[in-house]
């Protein structure tokens, strides 16, 4: 990947990305200060819990794991990723309504889209309160309204694009890869569209309005992947809506969520009411620990008894942590540690190990990886993974496969 990830939160209004962005920006712990080089004004930092390397190598154990940036508690680690508030999205947004341009301009460079589903039923498709609506419209209409904007700009422009295409004998790969380069769109994103489709679509020149809906159609699946945040899921109409999405959209990634519930449990464990591990089942009263956690009225004891019952034992988690793991996973993200040291993992400072994590796309070479962290200015001389062995540039880095690595880096020559 050629720059940080950055993941997208779309949805109606009132859907919840508001709650759901708190809950993933809200870091509880120290945090190392913002580490990428620019951020918009709708953009915002996540923090996606992984096992962390050290856990690995039983350095956990020691408490030698401070990164510099996001956190490491136990193992859990918290990298920093990217996220991009595209608040404002309704029906009709691709032919301008609700500043609806402006907003699916700004998902452009998303590389992953959190779609936010209220799956409660008490909101309509602009965001307003009702009963019984069906979500199912929601994810319809929402990819539609990503697919009229892409094809609305392509279609404005198609005569030319096609005597553009004949003139210069260009391939269909190259000329779509022109075309979509505004959305971020690299060449592997198209060629793997159009393989999905197949020779059946013909010649560029003989494409009808059908042929280019499916080709924006199976973009979408590389540029946009999606993952359904079904969210609200504390609301008693909440299962049967779930249930209809996953029958009709069972090869969609979705996670339950009630960011709610997380933005209230974190809150009560700030103030030091309640202990909640994050992304887990686990919330402890003072019922549980007289000594070490302030008393709650019942009222509140009551409301984190319905919590218990309603969401935490019966789906495992709030699912706040697992949606943005599943975005990562639809990027294929792997953490990769740089250090200094590659025999004790540390970094500059010699004391604390795996300072540094990047995630970058599954199968990245390892020299590729080298250039994305340290630009193409310096020359690697040589990268080295765990007992020192040697890395080729060509090496793919994976889970548990050349993800931690060491860069030796050639003197510079003198001017
Ligand atoms: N029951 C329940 N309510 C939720 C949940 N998440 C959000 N809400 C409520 O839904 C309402 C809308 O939430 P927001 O986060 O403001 O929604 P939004 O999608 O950002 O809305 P816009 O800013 O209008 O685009 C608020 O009253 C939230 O408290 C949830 O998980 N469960």
């Amino acid at each position: 990947m050629p720059r940080d990830p950055l993941i997208g939160i779309v949805g109606k209004p009132s859907s919840g990305k508001s709650t759901l962005l708190n809950s993933l920006t809200d870091a509880n712990a120290a945090v190392g200060a913002f580490p990428f080089c620019t951020i918009e004004p709708n953009q915002a930092t996540g923090y996606l819990e992984v096992p962390c390397a050290c856990s690995r190598f039983g350095k956990d154990k020691e408490a030698l794991c401070k990164p510099n940036y996001g956190w490491c508690t136990g193992g859990k680690r918290h990298v920093p990723i990217m996220l991009l508030d595209v608040a404002g999205l309704v029906p009709g947004a691709h032919s301008g309504r609700g500043l609806g341009n402006k907003f699916l301009d700004d998902l452009r460079h998303a590389d992953a889209l959190i779609h936010v589903v209220d799956v409660s039923g008490t909101t309509d498709a602009e965001g307003k309160n009702t009963r019984g609506y069906d979500p199912i419209n929601d994810i319809e209409w929402l990819q539609d309204e990503i697919r009229l904007w892409i094809e609305g700009n392509l279609k404005k422009r198609w005569g030319s694009i096609v005597r553009r295409h004949t003139a210069t004998k260009s391939s269909i790969v190259d000329t779509m890869q022109t075309q979509f380069g505004g959305y971020s769109s690299q060449t592997w994103m198209v060629q793997k569209a159009l393989d999905r489709l197949g020779p059946s679509i013909g010649p560029l020149e003989s494409w009808d309005d059908q042929t280019i809906t499916k080709v924006v159609r199976a973009f979408m699946m590389e540029k946009f992947p999606t993952v359904l945040a079904l969210n609200k899921m504390d609301h008693a109409d909440a299962d049967k809506n779930v249930s209809k999405i996953m029958l009709k959209y069972p090869n969609v990634k979705s996670v339950l969520t009630s960011a709610l519930t997380e933005i209230f449990l974190r809150k009560l464990n700030k103030q030091g009411f309640v202990h909640y591990e994050e992304g887990t089942e686990f919330v402890d009263t003072c019922e549980d620990d007289p000594v070490n956690l302030k008393p709650l009225d019942d009222k509140v004891l009551a409301r984190i008894e319905d919590i218990r019952d309603l969401v935490l034992y019966r789906f495992g988690s709030t699912g706040v942590v697992q949606v943005l793991q599943a975005a990562a996973s639809v990027l294929q993200l792997v953490p990769v540690y740089t250090v200094k040291n590659i025999q004790s993992f540390t970094g500059g400072n010699g004391t604390n190990v795996f300072r540094d994590c990047f995630l970058v796309k599954r199968g990245t070479p390892a020299g590729a990886v080298a250039r994305y962290i340290l630009g193409t200015e310096v020359t690697v001389a040589a990268i080295e993974t765990v007992g020192g062995v040697r890395v080729s540039e060509d090496a793919p880095v994976d889970v548990k496969q050349n993800d931690i690595l060491c860069f030796k880096v050639a003197p510079r020559a003198k001017a």
